[in-house]
């Protein structure tokens, strides 16, 4: 066994797991791999992914930094079994046997940056890892994370098409945040709980390619046009918001965790045949004439089981889906062509 790879047992008890209300021997066994895991993301993300009972390993992969975030996250009380496994020659081990793999590894936005703006460095990330997925877990749900989803999942399939491992079922971009703010922001604004608020988000996930769809938000709520409008805005400038208030120090990775490990959590109840779940992402679609948009999608045992429609649009949302076409084009583009020019 390589030296820096550590693998800690859960020391939670079966009784201790029956009083939390499961039970290990009740879910299959599940691997996630979290790739970037020492980061700003990677480390709370870890944490929540160990606190979910339907995984039973937990693969912590980065290039520096893994064995201790491994080691820290190994003594939470929770059935999962954690492993950190450190640099390119422990990522194939780290891959292996994978059922989810998630990845947010690559470089945040400062201030004054648009996420297009970290195409140059984490596309080149992204494919790397992603050419590993193929040789060491093809079968693996991809839950994209890192920037710019709109280019990074296309990137992705590319290499996936090249390595002959493709499913376009099993290639998830990572869009539940945008969710997670829309529901919040709306929630503040009708003053109802934020528990009972759904709305969903479609497009892509940089600026006006956020479009949310507050037409079709539960429970209904009076707003105004002006509502309406300062609530996209803040919903698309969301991430702009957390770059400004970090001022240098990275993007979201608190929030981004939690809609993450939300995420995940849909895709390992799907595969695990829960009936109806749903959630919103980024993923090869006919909906519109792009190949790739964000959507409601039906998760299942094989990764999307449907990607369902768009629904009734107002005319205002109807316009902002009209302006976000041309940039979420280009950038599906540049992906593709950036994996097929190297
Ligand atoms: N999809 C979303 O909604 C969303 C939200 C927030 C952030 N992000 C994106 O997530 C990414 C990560 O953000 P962060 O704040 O965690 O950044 P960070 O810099 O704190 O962490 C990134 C981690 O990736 C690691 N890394 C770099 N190259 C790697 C490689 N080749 N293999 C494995 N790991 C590697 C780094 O060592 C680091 O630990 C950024 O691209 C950011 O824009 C996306
Ligand atoms: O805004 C960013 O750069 C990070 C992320 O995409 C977000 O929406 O918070």
């Amino acid at each position: 066994m390589l030296r820096s790879v550590l693998r800690r047992s859960s020391t939670a008890s079966a009784s201790s797991l029956l009083r939390r209300g499961y039970s290990s021997e009740s879910h299959p066994e599940r691997k996630v791999a979290v790739l970037g895991a020492a980061g700003g993301i990677g480390q709370p993300l870890a944490l929540l992914m160990k606190l979910n009972p339907l995984v039973s390993n937990l693969a912590l992969y980065d290039i520096a930094g893994t064995p201790g975030v491994a080691t820290d996250v190994s003594h939470v009380n929770t059935r999962s079994e954690v492993a950190g496994y450190m640099g390119e020659e422990q990522l194939g081990q780290a891959l292996e046997g994978s059922d989810v793999v998630i990845i947010p590894a690559g470089v945040p936005r400062k201030p004054g940056m648009t996420r297009d703006d970290l195409f140059n460095i984490n596309a080149g990330i992204v494919k790397s890892l992603c050419t590993a997925i193929a040789k060491y877990c093809p079968n693996a749900l991809v839950n994209m994370i890192s920037n710019p989803v709109n280019s990074t999942v296309p990137i992705a399939a590319e290499v996936f098409k090249k390595a002959g491992t493709y499913d376009e079922k099993k290639l998830f971009g990572v869009t539940t945040l945008d969710v997670v703010r829309a529901k919040t922001f709306f929630a503040g604004k009708a003053k109802v709980s934020v528990a009972d608020v759904n709305i969903p988000v479609v497009g892509g996930h940089a600026g006006i390619t956020i479009l949310p769809l507050f037409s079709q938000a539960t429970p209904k709520a009076n707003f105004s046009d002006e509502d309406i409008q300062a609530l996209t805005k803040r919903t698309q400038d969301g991430g702009t918001e957390v770059v400004e208030a970090k001022a240098g120090k990275g993007s979201a990775t608190l929030s981004m965790a939690y809609a993450g490990a939300i995420f995940a959590d849909a895709c390992l109840k799907g595969l695990n045949g829960v009936p109806d779940v749903i959630e919103c992402s980024f993923v090869q679609s006919s909906i519109t004439e792009l190949s790739f948009f964000a959507s409601k999608v039906k998760l299942g045992k094989n990764g999307v089981e449907e990607v369902l429609g768009l629904g009734p649009l107002s005319d205002y949302e109807k316009q902002g889906l009209e302006a976000l076409m041309p940039e979420l084009k280009s950038s599906i583009e540049k992906g593709i062509e950036f994996a097929n020019k190297s």
